[in-house]
């Protein structure tokens, strides 16, 4: 590192929102200062010879670091799961340099300040990648909230089905009028897993009789319903609250019409949080795989909401490259493998991908004509914003942390147990081809992946007030 601390990163290729221009960008103490023109850069490194570090990435895109902000740690507890060094890494290498944690399956659940703080100590020291933390709502823990805001989640994730695990049991309407309470005037945001489980017999009675082990059993055991009765729930208290609601991993393109309607509900109401306060994600796995494409017996593909037909999935393209749906992120939601057995009905749900979420959207968007700045949009800006990081993550803009990626968008590799980083590793992109490369990944100007390795003892950062 250079005297001062100061670093110049330059690039044929440095993506910014909304230009991919040839230049460069100044770093001083981990903190971008300043994007350069190639020329500018040229300048500057003749006035400051030997006084600044010079990283030329050639023709090797820029990118800012992706923030992934569904990720399920399962730390503490469930650690045969996952980890933070495990998941960490995989981020790391994924040109991850932001995650944020799920509130569920560690144990406990971060549904307290004390559970929160048990969970921070378990992750410092251990992370190669900043981690910031959702708090959970569960039934009754309305009066936790505010504590939990005061130290630093992003927001709070709900469930309004079953969400496979017994200590973060599902809420109804009335614990969500209390949590609403709760969270008025906090500037948080309200995510929910998004399906009512319809106990109407037509369902239960057409799947009993159909093999467990065919994905289209599962397919049919989660109708598209079940979102938009969720959907629907959620639109009733935007009406009369204007706490942030943001609804995680969309699976159903059916469900984005009503979207609109609370949004614009919002808007007109004169609600002036970005996007009315209404967003919504979908995740790398319904854009890439159908449910045509799921082999039987194959429950790595398996997840809720499930991943459905080829038109839906183009409908979700459609929607996002409309701005109807905000972002991507990867969902990443491990277990153990003897958990993902052959039966569709009985495996855990969760894919695991956080290494591959990079990758997978660019192998996608290259394809549908779409240039890099799509990655910085839907992968990076927008999930800072969903957490209101944006002042500190999620672009290559002055003031922001340096993490960036120099990411080969013209490489493939193939996905193999031997590159995958997270515990345990069963994915449903084993032996499937990728494009984009990342080539180098740096956490606030210092390289910490370097297209083979993870460099170093960890180096991230816990994003709450008092870590
Ligand atoms: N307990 C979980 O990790 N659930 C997750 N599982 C999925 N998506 O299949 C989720 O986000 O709902
Ligand atoms: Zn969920
Ligand atoms: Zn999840």
């Amino acid at each position: 590192m250079a005297p001062d601390n100061r670093q110049l990163f330059l690039s044929k290729r440095v993506v910014t929102e909304n230009k991919i221009f040839d230049g460069g960008i100044l770093v001083k103490d981990g903190v971008i200062e300043q994007l350069l023109t190639r020329q500018e850069a040229n300048n500057f490194v003749t006035e400051n010879d030997g006084k600044v570090e010079v990283i030329d990435g050639g023709e090797l895109a820029l990118l800012a670091g992706v923030v992934d902000s569904h990720v399920h740690v399962n730390e503490p507890g469930r650690t045969a799961w996952e980890g933070f060094r495990t998941a960490t890494s995989a981020a790391a290498a994924g040109g991850i340099t932001t995650i944020v944690d799920m509130p569920l399956n560690s144990i406990p659940p971060t549904t307290t300040l004390k559970n929160l703080n048990t969970k921070a100590s378990s992750a410092v020291g251990n992370v190669f990648v900043d981690v910031a933390f959702w708090g959970g709502i569960i039934v009754g823990n309305q009066n936790s909230l505010q504590d939990m805001v005061k130290a630093g989640v992003v927001g709070f994730k709900c469930f309004l089905c079953p969400s496979g695990v017994e200590e973060f049991p599902n809420v109804d309407a009335r614990d969500l009028e209390l949590a609403f309470v709760a969270l008025e005037g906090t500037g948080s945001v309200l995510a929910f897993h998004a399906e009512i489980e319809e106990d109407n017999a037509t369902i239960k009675n057409k799947i009993k009789k159909k093999d467990p082990e065919e994905y289209t059993t599962y397919l049919e055991s989660r109708p598209p319903s079940m979102e938009l009765n969720a959907i629907s729930l959620v639109k009733s208290f935007v009406e009369k609250t204007d706490v942030r609601v943001h609804i995680v991993h969309v699976s159903s393109a059916n469900v984005v019409p009503l979207l609109e309607e609370a949004r614009r509900i919002r808007l007109a109401a004169g609600n002036k949080s970005w996007r009315g306060g209404v967003t919504a994600e979908t995740c790398h796995h319904y854009l890439t795989l159908s449910a045509d494409q799921v082999p039987r017996g194959c429950s790595e593909y398996k997840c809720a909401p499930p991943i459905r037909d080829r038109d839906n999935k183009e409908r979700l393209w459609k929607y996002l490259l409309e701005d109807k749906l905000d972002m991507v992120v990867s969902d990443h939601s491990p277990c153990t493998p003897d958990l993902k057995c052959s039966n569709n009905l009985e495996a855990w749900g969760g894919i695991s991908s956080v290494q591959f979420g990079l990758s997978l959207f660019w192998t996608n968007a290259s394809a549908r004509g779409l240039d890099l700045r799509s990655i910085s949009k839907y992968l990076s800006s927008s999930t800072a914003l969903l957490c209101g990081i944006q002042d500190r993550k999620g672009a290559i803009k002055p003031g922001l942390d340096a993490d960036l990626v120099f990411f080969d968008p013209d490489s493939t590799f193939t996905v193999t147990s031997e590159i995958i980083r997270h515990k345990n590793k069963l994915t449903p992109y084993l032996g499937k081809e990728l494009q984009g490369v990342v080539k180098q990944t740096y956490l606030r100007g210092q390289l910490i992946y370097d297209g083979s390795d993870i460099l170093g003892e960890p180096k991230g950062n816990l994003l709450l007030n008092s870590y």
